[in-house]
């Protein structure tokens, strides 16, 4: 395809080229990544779903039509699997349960049955399993701690319980692994900080020792990286800003680089953000491109909540009405 760019658009977001990427990536299905992510589908239609609504563009997508496909993918125990006739696993509970608030579709759910879906996977010390088979995982604690939340049943879970086990993972760095004594990783370190944001217990969190270590992952590239001495990647600008703005630490990274760094990894002609320059591009970059781009406040990018990872209007519509 002729380069349809000029020089003027670098360091720009070349929005509309990013919206045409994840329009042809739906159609694409029977496409090599897609096949290999067809598992994780659901995730893969929330992280393109919410990059369109970040850029004001959900309603390019047939609502009816996306709608349909997630309640194909409801298990009877009410939990939701990463594509049709897959096993049920929190990971894609949780997306179907976002796809649906963006579309303020929450009501057709039986609210009841997913939610108890999601309270069972609750264990005694109070940590979460992500499905039937028990592996235990603080991602697995924020995702049912965000999902019940979005479906206002925070009640039928342990939320103490929860709580303690979260603060169980913390390390003498001030971060946060998967399981008690594991090394900080700064995904983790969201799921952590998300939880604890959500159930309202960031008082539990050393801020100016955990804004230290997610400060020092800024590279000279202007990314972040996810633990000392990595690369930077673009997905990590999710992971480690949302977590910095969650502990209001965000003003110990230089911003204006970090947008910089994000803006270089688009693929200006086709659209698509990739991981870091010059590597391919895919969908799950381009929505935590977009996403960071959004908690640096980008012109043009639609605000997202740093807990929720959903606009702030989709939470705001949630939380505040009955
Ligand atoms: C399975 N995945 C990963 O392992 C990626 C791989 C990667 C991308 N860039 C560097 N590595 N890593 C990843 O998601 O790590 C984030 C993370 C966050 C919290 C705990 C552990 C890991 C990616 C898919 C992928 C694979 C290969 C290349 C690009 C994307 C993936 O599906 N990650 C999921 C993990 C996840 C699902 N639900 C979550 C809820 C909270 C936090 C993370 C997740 C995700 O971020 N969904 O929104
Ligand atoms: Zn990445």
């Amino acid at each position: 395809m002729m380069s349809s760019t000029s020089s003027s658009q670098m360091g720009q977001l070349v929005a509309d080229k990013h919206v045409r990427y994840i329009l042809m990536a739906e159609k694409k299905k029977e496409s090599i990544e897609s096949v290999v992510m067809d598992h994780l589908r659901m995730n893969g239609a929330y992280w393109g779903l919410t990059t369109l609504d970040l850029l004001d563009k959900l309603g390019t997508v047939s609502e009816d039509e996306v709608v349909s496909w997630i309640m194909t993918c409801q298990h009877e125990s009410g939990g939701f699997a990463g594509n049709t006739g897959h096993d049920p696993h929190i990971l894609y509970t949780l997306s179907a349960v976002q796809i649906l608030a963006l579309f303020d579709k929450i009501n057709i759910l039986d609210v009841g049955k997913v939610s108890s879906y999601v309270a069972g996977l609750q264990n005694e010390d109070g940590s979460f399993s992500g499905d039937m088979w028990g592996e235990i995982d603080t991602r697995f604690s924020y995702i049912a701690i965000c999902c019940l939340s979005i479906l206002k049943c925070l009640d039928k879970i342990n939320v103490e319980k929860a709580v303690e086990y979260i603060v169980s993972c913390k390390n003498l760095d001030g971060g946060f692994g998967c399981t008690p004594g594991a090394e900080s990783h700064a995904g983790q370190i969201f799921c952590c900080v998300g939880a604890l944001a959500i159930t309202g217990s960031l008082h539990h969190v050393d801020k100016d020792l955990l804004g230290w270590w997610l400060c020092e992952r800024q590279t000279k590239t202007g990314g972040l990286n996810g633990r000392p001495e990595k690369l930077p990647d673009v997905c990590y600008s999710w992971w480690v800003l949302s977590s910095l703005i969650m502990i209001d630490r965000v003003h110990w990274i230089d911003k204006a680089k970090l947008a910089k760094f994000i803006l270089d990894c688009q693929d200006l002609d086709n659209g698509g953000i990739s991981d870091r320059p010059e590597d391919a591009v895919d969908i799950f970059h381009t929505y935590f491109g977009v996403a960071g781009l959004s908690l640096l406040e980008y012109p043009g990018v639609k605000a997202i909540d740093p807990a929720y990872a959903l606009p702030v209007d989709v939470i705001n519509r949630i939380i505040f009405t009955k």
